[in-house]
C-alpha cells in the first residue's frame, strides 16, 4: 500500500480527477470517526466539505447501515446514497433486495431467540435488524476473542445460508447472491456517467470496492493494512478532511482547465 499524500498519490489524484469523477465514500469510519453504537455523526467541517465538492461533482455515500438510519446522520443529501452494503439506494435496482426482506426477519428471529441464553452469549451482544441485512454488535462484549469464537459457531449452525462480513466489533449478515458495495460502486458510476471514481473507505465490506482494482478507480483506505485490496491509505481517519481538501482542489483546477480548453478550440 502506498501513502495517497506522496508523489505516487498525488499522480494519481492528477490521473482520476477529472470533470464528472465520480467522489464516494463510507461512511463509519471514514466520513464519521467510531464513537460508539447510537451516536455516529457527520462532523459539521466535513459536510461543507463535501457540499462544496458536490457542487462541482456528483458525490456518493456507500454504507452498512440502513437507510433510515444514515439520513437524518449526515444532514445533507448526497447525489446517492447507498444503504445495508448495497442492498438499498442503488438507482433501478430498489426491487431487488424486496425479496430478502422474510429472509432477514426470520434470521433476526432465531438469532433473537439463541442471543437471549445469557449464560452462553455475552449481555453485550446486540442486534441490529436493518430490514435487508443484520448486524450483530459485540463492541460491549467482555471478552472479544470469546465472542467472535461463539458468535462464528452460532452463525454456521443456525443460519448458516447467511454471507456473514466481519467489521469493526460487528458481523455482517447479508443474503446470499446480493449486491455488495462494489457492485454498487459500479452501478452509480454508470448512472453518473462518470469514467474515473475515488472510493475511500475502512473495513471489510468495502474491500469490495478495492477489489474492484480497476485503473480507473482510486482506491484509498483508512490506515495502512498490508492485506487489504486498497492501493492507497491515509494515515488516520482524521486525514479526510486533507482529503476532501485535495479533491476539491483538484476538481475545480480540472473543470477550469476544461472550460478554458473548450474556449480556445471555439476560438480556432
Ligand atoms: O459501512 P459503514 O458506513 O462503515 O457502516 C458499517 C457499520 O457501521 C455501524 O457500526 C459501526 O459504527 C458504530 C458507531 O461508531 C460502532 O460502535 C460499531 O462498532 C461499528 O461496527 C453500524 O451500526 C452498522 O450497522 C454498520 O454495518
Amino acid at each position: 500500500m502506498i501513502p495517497l499524500f506522496s508523489d505516487q498519490g498525488r499522480m494519481q489524484i492528477d490521473r482520476i480527477v477529472r470533470p464528472g469523477v465520480l467522489c464516494a465514500f463510507d461512511f463509519d469510519g471514514t466520513l464519521s470517526p467510531f464513537t460508539g453504537y447510537e451516536n455516529a455523526s457527520l462532523p459539521q467541517a466535513i459536510r461543507e466539505k463535501l457540499v462544496r465538492l458536490q457542487s462541482m461533482t456528483p458525490v456518493a455515500i456507500l454504507t452498512g447501515r440502513a437507510l433510515s438510519d444514515i439520513r437524518a446522520r449526515l444532514a445533507f443529501k448526497p447525489d446517492y446514497l447507498v444503504a445495508n452494503h448495497g442492498q438499498e439506494g442503488v438507482p433501478g435496482k430498489g426491487k431487488d433486495s424486496e425479496k430478502y426482506r422474510g429472509k432477514i426477519d426470520c434470521w433476526a428471529q432465531i438469532l433473537q431467540k439463541a442471543l437471549a441464553d445469557s449464560v452462553r452469549y455475552d449481555r453485550g451482544i446486540r442486534l441490529d435488524n436493518k430490514r435487508y441485512s443484520l448486524a450483530v454488535h459485540y463492541r460491549k462484549a467482555a471478552d472479544y476473542d470469546e465472542t467472535e469464537s461463539v458468535l462464528t459457531r452460532l452463525f454456521a449452525e443456525a443460519v448458516p445460508e447467511a454471507h456473514v462480513l466481519p467489521g469493526k466489533f460487528v458481523y455482517n449478515l447479508i443474503p446470499p447472491g446480493g449486491p455488495d458495495k462494489g457492485d454498487a460502486l459500479l452501478e452509480l458510476m454508470k448512472a453518473a456517467g462518470s469514467r474515473t471514481a475515488v472510493y475511500v473507505g475502512d473495513d471489510w465490506t468495502d474491500e469490495d470496492v478495492f477489489s474492484l482494482e480497476s485503473p480507473d478507480i482510486l482506491t484509498i483506505r483508512i490506515e495502512k493494512k498490508p492485506e487489504s485490496h486498497a492501493r492507497f491509505y491515509l494515515e488516520t481517519q482524521k486525514d479526510i478532511a486533507r482529503l476532501l481538501d485535495l479533491l476539491i482542489d483538484k476538481t475545480e483546477t480540472a473543470i477550469l482547465s476544461e472550460n478554458t480548453a473548450g474556449h480556445q478550440r471555439k476560438l480556432t
